[in-house]
């Protein structure tokens, strides 16, 4: 099989997660979930009273942090020290903090150097978060800007928490979060080369086509 590394960026709830996991599992490709690890050491600083308005603490944590993630797509999990973190990380406390981690610059610069040494070792992959298109894997064989409306975020957002989560704090989670997200990558703009897919008018199925055909147009 040919090699091919496949980038993946777009805002919250736009479907990267999802739809990149899928995408994955049609090209025989292992699959990276970067804003995992972001979440993973959230989790771990919260857990470890680390004060996160510390930068300095909280890029310490991020270098010293023993981090273990599956790339396999059909195995979700997550380790943190050695403490299973898959299920909590995805909890809406570690979502309304992890913005802290994400717009520390010495943090990002740790876990995307872990993020390039995993996509290095992968023949083929399919890497998703917010600064890989421009940052992690600028060079990869194929790009893509997964976008959706606001209002398509909020809601899918919504149904996958099963409605327990109030329209302010799915706001604070998706839309908040984002904001502060991009005052340090810019994930809503595709760079040059870079093939955006709006999915705000598409379903799941749609969505993952539209990407294998974005991926088929740019990686041929
Ligand atoms: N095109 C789509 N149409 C409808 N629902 C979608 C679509 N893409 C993703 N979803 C659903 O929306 C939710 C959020 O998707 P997810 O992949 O977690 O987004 P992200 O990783 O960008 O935050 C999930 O429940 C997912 O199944
Ligand atoms: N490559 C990445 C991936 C995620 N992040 C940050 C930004 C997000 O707030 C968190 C969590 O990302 P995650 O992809 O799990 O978030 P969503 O599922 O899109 O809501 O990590 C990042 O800064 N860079």
């Amino acid at each position: 099989m040919r090699k091919i590394t496949v980038a993946v960026d777009g805002p919250s709830g736009s479907g990267k997660s999802s739809v990149s996991k899928e995408t994955a599992r049609r090209l025989g490709a292992a699959y990276l979930d970067t804003g995992a690890m972001y979440r993973a050491v959230t989790w771990h600083a919260l857990d470890a009273g680390t004060d996160l308005s510390d930068a300095e603490a909280v890029a310490a944590a991020v270098k010293a942090a023993d981090l273990f993630i599956s790339t396999d797509p059909d195995v979700e999990r997550i380790t943190i020290h050695g403490t299973d973190v898959t299920e909590a990380i995805r909890e809406p406390f570690v979502s309304e903090a992890v913005s802290a981690v994400a717009t520390n610059l010495a943090a990002r610069a740790e876990l995307v150097a872990r993020q390039r040494a995993i996509i290095a070792a992968h023949e083929r992959i399919v890497a998703e978060g917010r600064d890989i298109t421009t940052v992690v894997a600028p060079d990869a064989d194929a790009r893509i800007l997964l976008t959706a409306s606001e209002e398509a975020r909020l809601r899918r957002r919504g149904l996958q928490l099963g409605g327990t989560q109030s329209d302010a704090e799915l706001q604070a989670q998706v839309l908040v979060r984002d904001a502060k997200d991009s005052t340090v990558v810019d994930f809503h703009v595709a760079a040059d080369g870079v093939a955006t897919v709006d999915s705000s008018e598409m379903d799941f199925e749609q969505t993952v086509t539209a990407v294998l055909e974005a991926i088929k147009a740019q990686a041929d």
